[in-house]
């Protein structure tokens, strides 16, 4: 809570702000919680929210995720918490988690689009959209990767090439300790990229290597404490350093995205797609020609789509591989058998997608990365649509929705041992791979995970042509218990920062 303190008082720091916070926060109080009670029916139940602040002294802002799973042990799997003046309903465990994103998907379906969402996006585009925009949206991303062979033979030999390049880049470093990020942020954008824009970009690129840093650090601060309090009272603290860095990088970004836009546009052919842009502006003419007038293929729909999936697809898939290697480091014993069981299966050839189900343990050891990496802990935040009455409890319309995924992929009554790093729990006794319904790292129902496809692809062509070439150990001096396992912070959780050795095993 130490961060909170700090910036408590910077904040509070004037006599006039105090007063004027308080008299803000009150009529914020008023309005929120005023309207808690409700003859609708009985409302989740959750700790007694302050005045003003609501439980907020309760939570930990740098991982709220923590907190919510402990308040959880107390108040059950649906319960109430207060950001500040803010009323959050909390979903947790997989089976109340899936029933509201599945059974009731009309109801949990939308997005909450937070302050600091509204700021980056301001409703276009893919993830922090609602309604026609983004169904249009969201239908048109998942045609056009499945038309650029998500699943198919044409994304495999995109990633596999990409995989060339990161190998030579680990090979670069000669067994010296080196940051995985750089290297893993850069394929996966890359693969990504040639999805997007129909070509890849140098790793030594200054202006991919600044979309990628830029995108990777509007994610992390998104989930600092600072942007916390932001969404909490934005009125008050739109001043703060995070946001303005954020609002830089997204103005940045998005003169980088029109500037490439417009090279693609000067040598569009319209009876060749190179990638989704030229789809998109090829879709964006047709409708102008016939002059539909509300037509969502727009250039800000266009811009903030290829800005989401860049930025959704890199750093997500980057911090699992993150993930996956230091655990490679930390058990070596799990490295060794991934190992045995490629050698034995793949030799020294390119691994293929269509070899996985000949991988049992390297699949299950992916899959419990993947669990255990649990890099969207709080899950996108949803908000109902409408009056719902779910497992007996009243929700308003509008009111935020966290179906937290942290609470599902270690929810103890699904897992044997969810805290720790075991690849049996993919696993059965003769040692084939299972499937388990509690594993929702790519959350489930309406709003579930675009990329989903592809970034499985990634995650099992990196990982295993990673693991055929390199050895993964931790810096010489340091040992596996040392390497340390605790996540970043962000809105995605990658581990915190750390070196390792790849060992040439050529
Ligand atoms: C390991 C990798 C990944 C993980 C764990 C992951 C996880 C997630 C999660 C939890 C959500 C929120 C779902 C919800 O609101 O209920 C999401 C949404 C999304 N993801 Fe991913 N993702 C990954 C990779 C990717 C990739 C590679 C792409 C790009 C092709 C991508 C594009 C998106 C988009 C566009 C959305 C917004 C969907 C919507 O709101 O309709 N993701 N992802």
């Amino acid at each position: 809570m130490e961060p909170l303190t700090d910036l408590g008082f910077s904040l509070f720091s004037s006599p006039t702000t105090v007063v004027g916070v308080v008299v803000l926060l009150m009529i914020l109080y008023v309005v929120s919680v005023g309207s808690s009670s409700s003859e609708a029916g009985k409302e989740p139940p959750g700790p007694k929210p302050l005045p003003l602040l609501g439980n907020l002294l309760q939570l930990d802002l740098q991982r709220p995720y923590k907190t919510l799973c402990q308040l959880s042990k107390k108040y059950g799997s649906i319960f109430t918490v207060y950001f500040g003046p803010k009323k959050v309903v909390v979903l947790s465990g997989y089976r109340t988690v899936k029933e509201a994103l599945v059974s009731y998907a009309d109801e949990f379906g939308e997005r909450e689009i937070t302050p600091i969402l509204e700021d980056i996006n301001r409703g276009h585009g893919i993830l922090f959209s609602n309604g026609e925009t983004w169904k249009e949206m969201r239908r048109f991303a998942l045609t056009t990767l499945r038309d650029f062979g998500m699943g198919k033979r044409v994304a495999e030999e995109k990633i596999l090439e990409e995989c060339g390049h990161l190998i030579q880049m680990f090979e670069n470093y000669k067994g010296e300790p080196f940051n995985t990020s750089c290297p893993l942020n850069y394929a996966t954008s890359n693969i990504i990229s040639s999805i997007v824009y129909g070509s890849r970009f140098e790793y030594d690129d200054p202006r991919f290597r600044k979309l990628v840093s830029r995108a990777n650090e509007t994610i992390r601060i998104t989930g600092s404490a600072e942007i916390q309090l932001y969404n909490m009272f934005p009125r008050l603290v739109g001043w703060i350093k995070g946001r303005q860095v954020i609002l830089k990088n997204v103005e940045m970004t998005k003169r980088d995205v029109k500037d490439l836009i417009k090279q693609l546009k000067e040598t569009l052919k319209p009876q060749m797609c190179r990638g989704l842009v030229d789809c998109f502006l090829i879709r964006k003419q047709k409708e102008e020609d016939s002059c539909r007038k509300d037509t969502q293929f727009t250039e800000e729909n266009l811009i903030f789509s290829v800005t989401n999936l860049f930025s959704a697809g890199t750093d997500t898939t980057a911090a699992t591989l993150r993930w996956g290697l230091l655990l490679m480091a930390k058990y070596p014993h799990i490295q060794d058998r991934v190992q045995e069981e490629l050698a034995k299966v793949i030799g020294s050839c390119k691994v293929r997608v269509e070899e996985r189900k000949d991988l049992p343990y390297t699949d299950a050891v992916i899959h419990e990365i993947q669990r255990l990496a649990n890099i969207v802990p709080l899950n996108n935040p949803h908000r109902t649509s409408q009056d719902v009455t779910f497992q007996g409890y009243f929700i308003k319309k509008g009111t935020t929705v966290f179906p937290l995924l942290t609470s599902v992929l270690n929810d103890e009554s699904e897992w044997e041992s969810p805290h720790s790093f075991n690849p049996s729990h993919f696993l059965n006794k003769e040692g084939k791979f299972i499937k388990r319904d509690a594993f929702l790292p790519f959350s489930a129902g309406r709003r579930v995970c675009v990329g989903e496809g592809l970034a499985k692809m990634e995650l099992f062509l990196l990982f295993t042509s990673l693991l055929q070439r390199f050895r993964f150990t931790p810096p010489p001096g340091v040992t596996e218990d040392e390497l340390d396992l605790t996540p970043a912070v962000g809105f995605t959780v990658p581990p915190s920062p750390h070196k390792l050795c790849a060992i040439s095993r050529q």
